[in-house]
């Protein structure tokens, strides 16, 4: 990914500051951040943000996006519903790796009561340096979305 290529940030209340920290961090490597919330702790329902976050990668407007939520999981659960979106789960950052180089996730999801700021930041910054391989891993992407079709 090159600078300014625009990165969505979204979360439920599990970790406000973390999400920002994230989103701080992530302007700091030259990346244009759109940090659509929620910007209070108030608790709130992670379906919603985690769609919300997904519409912004699914139209384009957007090249990648990262989420944050308890484990992750609900977060990531509700992108993927959203055609076009490959979210993975990731608490290492080979994990994070791979999910960029071989299943061209165009969307990253953390658990915020899993992991620590300072592994947070390293699986942000390996997802975000890596491209995807392409050749057989096209074939079995494009199975994944053929599926949707
Ligand atoms: O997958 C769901 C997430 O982990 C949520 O962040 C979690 O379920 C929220 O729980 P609570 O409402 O107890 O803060």
């Amino acid at each position: 990914m090159t600078a300014k290529t625009r990165i969505v940030i979204s979360s439920d209340h599990a970790d406000i500051a973390l999400r920002q920290t994230i989103a701080a961090h992530v302007a700091t490597l030259g990346f244009e951040v759109e940090d659509i919330g929620p910007m209070t702790s108030e608790s709130t329902h992670y379906p919603k943000h985690g769609e919300a976050a997904a519409q912004r990668v699914a139209s384009g407007d957007c090249a990648l996006g990262i989420l944050l939520c308890g484990t992750g999981q609900g977060i990531m659960m509700a992108a993927n519903k959203v055609k076009g979106i490959r979210c993975g789960v990731c608490s290492d950052t080979f994990s994070a790796r791979m999910i960029r180089a071989h299943n061209n996730a165009n969307m990253l999801s953390m658990g915020a009561r899993v992991i620590g700021e300072g592994l947070a930041l390293d699986i942000v910054d390996a997802f975000l340096s890596t491209e995807f391989e392409g050749g057989r891993h096209a074939t079995r992407v494009d199975m994944i979305t053929a599926i949707e079709d």
